[in-house]
């Protein structure tokens, strides 16, 4: 079905909110004042509300530009929701989403202007990534998955990728075999490339395949888990990785405030922030946010390779203390590593979920939580509060998870001193928040 839309208020995801006979209709690949003509993707008569994408601008806003990534746009692959907007008008339609998500989740009013990275502006928003996934084609070529649908579409380009990427010449390559690419680029020039196959592979054909691959000096590695034997009961089996050239890490570099230069080890699929320059960002403004004095109790939740718990243990001196808790065994193994003789607090780090981990009540003096994007959640907000910290600094990759969150936190007296937003995925509906938090002297009657 085909109709003329007028665009309101943008949503989550990259849509703007149009309504159509009373019926909310979420459209892709227009902007708020537009009017376009749409086509509904699924007009079921009885659902509250339809998706919908745009197949022609009517009357066109001052913020639309040349799409940069055609093969992005409504119809093409994810991942470029914002591509044809103005970046800076990208930065006020995300800012706009975060204070919808807090006055429409949290019941807060907030204030916050999304800020650019450095460099981001003379790039247009493009060549930013240094981590990126893909599917594989059916006849082995780098793929994405299509918007709202499992297909798989070649990719021609990446132009979201650092150069140090988009030079590899993947979108050239061939994956035979392979259900799955990883690229991670470093910044201290290490590429590693994974490829993922499906369990029995990969065969000698496959591996054959990679050798343009293997020639650009990057990094690579096969993952597959081995096959089932006959008979043998249905077990979680991990993945075995193959190195065929050079590591199963890549090293990063970051700026730390106060600290100095560090190096990271980040293995195989670990995390590690994806904007270049995210990691010296997020852990300037989060040092600033959390606070940290010496001799203070400080948790560093969600931890990952330990970007912000070098400069929490710098902070914290060695009267005080730093517990880290991460879930992921890789990740624990790549911050121990990472803290190795670092200055500063000593630092108890914990594998396992954040909920079962944390430390006993009023045992903490600042936290810091960068979950995923699921968010903490009312049990582990609840225990964190339990802890008492005078401070709390929450990094989110999703505002209304965050929002969520912070109404949880409010209602275990806690107030928001500021947020903060950072346009850390440019030219796509994501975007990186900083909420800084503080106990409340008489809070309201615990629940
Ligand atoms: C967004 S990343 C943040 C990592 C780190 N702060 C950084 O900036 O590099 C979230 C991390 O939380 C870990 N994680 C996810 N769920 C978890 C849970 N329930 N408990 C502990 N860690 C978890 C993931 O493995 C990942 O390393």
């Amino acid at each position: 079905m085909e109709m003329t839309l007028d665009i309101g208020a943008p949503a989550a995801g990259g849509t703007c909110v149009a309504r159509h006979d009373g019926r909310v209709v979420f459209v892709s690949g227009a902007l708020p004042g537009e009017r376009v003509r749409v086509r509904i993707d699924d007009a079921d008569p009885s659902a509250k509300f339809w998706r919908a994408s745009t197949l022609e601008v009517v009357r066109q806003s001052p913020d639309r530009v040349p799409d940069r990534w055609p093969e992005a746009g409504p119809d093409g692959v994810g991942g470029a929701e914002l591509a044809h907007m103005d970046l800076a008008a990208s930065r006020r339609l995300k800012g706009d989403v975060i204070v919808e998500q807090f006055r429409r989740l949290a019941h807060l009013d907030v204030d916050v202007e999304v800020e650019a990275a450095d460099g981001d502006g003379a790039r247009d928003g493009l060549g930013w990534r240094t981590r990126m996934q893909f599917a594989v084609t059916p006849d082995g070529r780098l793929g994405a998955m299509a918007a709202r649908s499992h297909d798989v579409r070649p990719l021609n380009a990446l132009p979201l990728a650092v150069p140090a990427i988009a030079d590899l010449g993947l979108t050239d390559m061939r994956f035979g075999g392979a259900v799955g690419v990883e690229v991670a680029a470093s910044s201290t020039g290490d590429r590693l490339v994974i490829v993922r196959y499906p369990a029995g592979r990969p065969s000698a054909a496959d591996t054959r395949a990679l050798k343009p691959l293997i020639a650009t000096g990057a990094s690579v590695v096969q993952m597959a888990k081995p096959p089932r034997p006959a008979g043998a009961k249905r077990k979680k089996m991990p993945a075995r990785a193959t190195v065929l050239s050079g590591a199963d890490h890549v090293t990063e570099r970051v700026e730390l405030p106060d600290v100095g230069t560090r190096d990271f080890r980040v293995t195989l699929g670990g995390f590690w922030q994806v904007h270049r320059a995210a990691p010296a960002l997020l852990a300037r403004h989060v040092a600033r946010a959390a606070g940290v004095r010496p001799g203070d109790r400080v948790a560093d939740l969600y931890c990952g390779a330990g970007l912000f718990t070098v400069g929490l243990a710098h902070a914290a001196g060695p009267d005080g203390s730093v517990v880290a808790i991460e879930g992921d065994s890789g990740a624990v193994a790549d911050l121990t590593h990472n803290l190795g003789d670092a200055d500063g607090a000593p630092v108890d780090v914990r594998r396992g979920p954040v909920a079962g981990k944390l430390p006993g009540e009023k045992t903490l003096d600042v936290a810091v939580l960068d979950p995923p994007r699921a968010g903490a959640g009312r049990d582990v907000v609840r225990r964190i509060a339990a802890c008492r910290p005078r401070t709390i600094a929450y990094v989110s990759c999703d505002p209304a998870t965050l929002a969520r969150d912070c109404r949880y936190f409010a209602d275990e007296g806690y107030r928001i001193e500021q947020v903060r937003a950072f346009d850390l995925f440019p030219l796509t509906a994501h975007v990186e928040s900083l909420v800084t938090l503080r106990v409340l002297a008489n809070p309201p009657e615990m629940r």
